[in-house]
């Protein structure tokens, strides 16, 4: 019987992150209490539930990609205008961290959306800015040590306004790379996720942004344009707080799935060796040959693609003329397989250059051209 202390799984709607990550020693006795006499049966119903999940017979499908992404990827026309090829917004990037929003944000640019935000932090702000002027950055996030305790209510209500005036025109919003941990930063990025659901704009959450959510589930829980992309740690922690229980590689496929299922159909996009990818019904899988470099950065520009696949395909006029067994499936889980996919044929040919030295710069080089071989501008 497994039994996890220091695990609450049931855990009430948390108002603040500090709330969700320090429990007073009375409440969590108590919660301890509870988990040590229902310990027996949410184990077993964790198999019960895994259980019922193997009789579906649950088997991921490795998926030709390709279509997908000539499906989902939009023709260039001259009737278009600026904006209808995606907008995109980045949340992440604090003192530590300002490569990973830069990865992400320039990412999506490179495979097509036309703007890219970042919200980030005044420090970041202008190493951004350098890194490329194509970003249009904000620096208005604030972390604990730039400002005093008597401020923090107006400060936070500072930044969520400032979002505000753009949160509704964007087609996706990108949380967490390189956001840092800054618990204040953090309550005011809960509140950012919480009127994006609001406004039904997708989130996609990575990196800081995992860390966040995985503490306080309920921000995502039941959102279904939530996608949540995990690297092997990531992954293991989420799975540790849902379903109380460790990473079981054997069952991979029943346990991204009830995943998914038990934070009520967002879509999770498992990145490792083969990515799989589940929305709580389905389960399919991306395994195409990458590189072997894993210099940091790759899931960074990840998520970024993950924002442009995803505002493509819900845009139904790109798949309605697909095979139905693509316009019939849910556009979370075409742009995750659209993402991995190109990301993937992407770091290929870096490291067939770069080899050794092959770094995320390289791959982000290398989007373009790939892209473009699957789904030509002009097609022959
Ligand atoms: N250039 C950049 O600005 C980058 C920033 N990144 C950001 O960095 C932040 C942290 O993400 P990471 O994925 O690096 O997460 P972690 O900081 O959890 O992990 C970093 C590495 O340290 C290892 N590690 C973690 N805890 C350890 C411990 N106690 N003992 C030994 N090894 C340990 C992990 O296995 C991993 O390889 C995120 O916001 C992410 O977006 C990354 O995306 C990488 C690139
Ligand atoms: N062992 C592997 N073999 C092949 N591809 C892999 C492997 N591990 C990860 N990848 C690919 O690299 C991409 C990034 O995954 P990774 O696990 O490095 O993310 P991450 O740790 O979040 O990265 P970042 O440094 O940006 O935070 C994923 O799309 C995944 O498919
Ligand atoms: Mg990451």
């Amino acid at each position: 019987m497994l039994i996890r202390y220091g695990v609450n799984p049931l855990s009430p709607l948390c108002n603040s992150v500090k709330g969700c990550l320090v429990a007073s020693s009375s409440v969590l006795r108590r919660q301890q209490f509870l988990i040590r006499i229902l310990g027996g049966s949410s184990s077993q119903t964790y198999q019960n539930r895994l259980g019922g999940i193997r009789s579906m017979a649950v088997c991921s499908v490795e998926v030709d990609a390709e279509s997908i992404l000539k499906a989902i990827t939009p023709a260039l026309e001259s009737s278009k205008h600026k904006g209808q090829a995606g907008k995109i917004a980045v949340v992440g990037g604090c003192r530590e961290y300002t490569g990973a929003p830069y990865f992400a944000a320039i990412s999506a640019l490179k495979i097509g959306a036309d703007l890219s935000h970042v919200f980030c932090t005044k420090d970041a702000a202008p190493v951004i800015k350098g890194y490329s002027p194509e970003l249009i950055v904000h620096p208005i996030l604030e972390e604990s040590y730039s400002i005093r305790d008597e401020d923090k209510s107006y400060v936070s209500e500072r930044v969520l306004a400032e979002i505000d005036k753009w949160l509704e025109r964007f087609d996706c919003l990108v949380v967490g790379p390189g956001l840092g941990r800054d618990p204040f930063l953090l309550d005011c990025v809960s509140e950012i996720i919480k009127h994006a659901r609001h406004l039904n704009v997708p989130v996609v959450v990575d990196g800081d942004g995992l860390f966040l959510v995985t503490n306080c589930l309920d921000l995502i829980r039941g959102y279904p344009l939530a996608v949540l992309t995990p690297n092997v740690n990531e992954y293991r922690r989420l799975i540790d707080k849902v379903l109380n229980c460790e990473v079981n590689d054997e069952e991979a496929n029943q346990q991204v799935l009830l995943l998914a299922k038990q934070i009520g159909g967002v879509t999770i996009l498992r990145k490792g060796k083969l990515d799989l990818i589940s929305d709580g019904d389905i389960v399919k899988s991306v395994s195409t040959y990458g590189s072997p470099r894993r210099c940091g950065g790759q899931g960074d520009i990840l998520s970024g693609s993950v924002a442009v696949f995803l505002s493509w395909a819900r845009e139904q006029s790109n798949v309605a003329e697909a095979d139905p067994s693509i316009s019939q499936m849910n556009p979370s889980l075409l742009a995750c397989i659209a993402a991995s996919a190109l990301l993937r044929k992407a770091a290929r040919a870096a490291f067939e250059s770069k080899r050794r030295s092959t770094l995320t710069g390289d791959i982000i080089d290398c989007l373009g051209r790939s892209l473009e071989e699957i789904c030509p501008v002009y097609p022959s």
